[in-house]
């Protein structure tokens, strides 16, 4: 595990309603105080209704897209929450993390998408596309599942016990 202190940013859309997650990612966010300063921020999220054609719903992304890439500094390496992305162990994901802090990208953004996704721009910044699994997660939940599996990758990069 390289010695540089790794600044974690999570970027997502839309302000978290829900108690239970709430309190998993304030909870995760504590313990990864520890390894890593940690910053979440949230950018508000467009109003979406179900009957939108592609045009709009591809305005509603660029939009909220343009909200998420002006939280980004440059020199940040960005990783893109997306279901066609590609899928990592637990470890790899630790060993990437510890290979970015190592080389000196010391500045790691993840960024989940809102309720239709990440625009086309969002994902061209990124260096990388990561996906939980096939399946659709909403993004309140992603961003604890998220936080669960940084909180494991730093674990597992000092050598800490953590339950299986
Ligand atoms: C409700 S999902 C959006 C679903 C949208 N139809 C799409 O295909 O992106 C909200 C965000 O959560 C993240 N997300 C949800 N499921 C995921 C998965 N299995 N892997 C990676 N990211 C996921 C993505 O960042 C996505 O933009």
């Amino acid at each position: 595990m390289g010695l540089w202190i790794v600044n974690i940013l999570i970027v997502s859309v839309g302000k978290l309603k829900e108690k239970y997650l709430k309190l998993g990612i304030d909870e995760f966010t504590k313990r990864l105080t520890v390894y890593a300063k940690i910053e979440l921020v949230e950018v508000p999220d467009e109003k979406a209704p179900e009957q939108l054609s592609e045009l709009e719903m591809e305005q509603v992304k660029q939009k909220e897209g343009e909200k998420i890439l002006a939280k980004i500094s440059p020199d940040t390496y960005v990783i893109a929450l997306a279901i066609d992305g590609k899928m990592k162990s637990s470890e790899e994901l630790a060993d990437s993390i510890d290979k970015l802090a190592t080389y000196g990208k010391s500045k790691i953004a993840f960024v989940i998408g809102g309720s239709l996704g990440l625009s086309k721009e969002v994902l061209q910044r990124a260096d990388e596309k990561l996906s939980f699994s096939k399946m659709t997660f909403p993004h309140q939940m992603m961003k604890l599942i998220l936080l669960e599996q940084v909180y494991r990758a730093f674990r597992i990069n000092r050598g800490e016990p953590y339950h299986k």
